[in-house]
C-alpha cells in the first residue's frame, strides 16, 4: 500500500486495511479476554487500568499502521511519551485507542473496542470503532458515508443517525457515567421533553449505537482522551450526527497541551432546535 502522505486515505481500501489489522489487534486481546480477572492490571496516572492486553494490541496496530503508511505518524494511548511530545507538528497522524474499555475488559462484559481515528488538520476524517468479541467494525468516512462492517463475511451496511421523533429521547451513556452535570442534563430532557430512555453501555460502543439509528444524544462530562472521541466523531458526522462541545462547535484534536477532550454533547439530529436548549443549559 505504502501511500505517500499526499494520498487521500479516506477511502473503502483504507477501511479493509485497517479492519485486517483490528482482526489481528482484536484476536490478541482476545486471547486474554477469558479469564482477564487474573490479568495483571498496572494503574495509570489518571487512574485507569493498564493490562498486557492493551500492550499487545498496540504493538500490532503501531507497528501494522507504521508498515502500510510509513509517511503518517501514530498516536496511540499506549504511545511512549517521547512520541507523544511530537504531535503538535504533526498535521495528519493516526490516532488509536488499542483497546478502550479496558475496565469493561477486565469485568468481562464484552463493551470494548478498538478505535483508530485519521486526523487531519485538526478533524477526524476516517474512523473506524472495531468490537473484537463480534468481529464488527463501525466505521465512516463524513462526505462519504457510514457502514457496519462483518470482519468475517465481509458484508457492508450502511448506516443512519435517526431523526428526532415526537417521543422521549433515547440518551447513550455508560452505567458507570454518574455526577451532578449529567444529572442536570437528564433533569433537562424531562422537562423539555417530559423524559427520557437511556441505553448504557462502555467504550466507543454508544457511538457506534448512536450511528445505527439507536440514539438520540450522547452527553459526556466525565474525563475522557481525545482517543476516546476521535473515530467516533468521524463515525456519527459521517453518518449524519455532530459531536459538540459546549458551545455547539464541532470539536477539534491536537491543538491544545492536554489530550483530555473537552466536554461534549453528540447528536444523532443536530438540526433539531431542542438542542440549542440543552446545550445552552449545560454552557452556563
Ligand atoms: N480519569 C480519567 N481520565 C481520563 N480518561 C478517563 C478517566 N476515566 C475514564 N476515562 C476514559 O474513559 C474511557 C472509558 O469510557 P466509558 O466510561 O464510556 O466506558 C477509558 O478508556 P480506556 O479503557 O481506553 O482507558 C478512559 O480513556
Ligand atoms: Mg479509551
Amino acid at each position: 500500500m505504502n501511500d505517500s502522505v499526499t494520498d487521500n486515505l479516506c477511502s473503502r481500501n483504507t477501511l479493509d486495511a485497517l479492519i485486517r489489522l483490528c482482526e489481528q489487534a482484536g484476536n490478541a486481546i482476545l486471547a486474554y479476554y477469558h479469564g482477564a480477572d487474573r490479568i495483571e492490571v498496572e494503574s495509570k496516572s489518571d487512574r485507569t487500568p493498564l493490562t498486557a492486553a492493551d500492550l499487545a494490541s498496540h504493538r500490532l496496530l503501531d507497528e501494522g499502521l507504521q508498515g502500510l503508511w510509513p509517511d503518517v505518524p501514530v498516536l496511540s494511548e499506549e504511545s511512549p511519551l517521547a512520541v507523544t511530545a511530537q504531535r503538535r507538528e504533526w498535521d495528519r497522524f493516526w490516532l488509536v485507542d488499542p483497546l478502550d474499555g479496558t475496565r469493561e475488559f477486565l469485568e468481562e462484559t464484552g463493551q470494548f473496542t478498538i478505535n483508530i481515528a485519521l486526523v487531519e488538520s485538526h478533524r477526524p476524517v476516517l474512523g473506524l470503532i472495531y468490537q473484537p468479541l463480534e468481529a464488527l467494525a463501525y466505521a465512516g468516512i463524513p462526505g462519504e458515508g457510514a457502514w457496519q462492517i462483518g470482519a468475517c463475511d465481509g458484508s457492508w451496511r450502511e448506516l443512519a443517525c435517526r431523526s428526532l421523533g415526537g417521543g422521549f429521547p433515547t440518551v447513550l451513556a455508560s452505567a458507570r457515567h454518574r455526577g451532578p452535570r449529567l444529572a442536570h442534563c437528564l433533569d433537562w430532557l424531562n422537562g423539555a421533553f417530559g423524559g427520557h430512555d437511556r441505553l448504557n453501555s462502555g467504550s466507543a460502543i454508544k457511538f457506534c449505537d448512536m450511528a445505527a439509528g439507536r440514539g438520540d444524544l450522547y452527553p459526556r462530562f466525565s474525563p475522557c482522551s481525545e482517543w476516546d472521541v476521535a473515530a467516533g466523531d468521524a463515525l456519527v458526522s459521517a453518518a449524519g450526527g455532530a459531536v459538540l462541545d459546549l458551545a455547539g462547535v464541532p470539536l477539534r484534536y491536537n491543538c491544545r497541551d492536554t489530550l483530555l477532550s473537552p466536554d461534549f454533547i453528540a447528536l444523532a439530529d443536530p438540526t433539531a432546535s431542542q438542542w440549542r436548549g440543552l446545550l445552552g443549559a449545560m454552557a452556563t
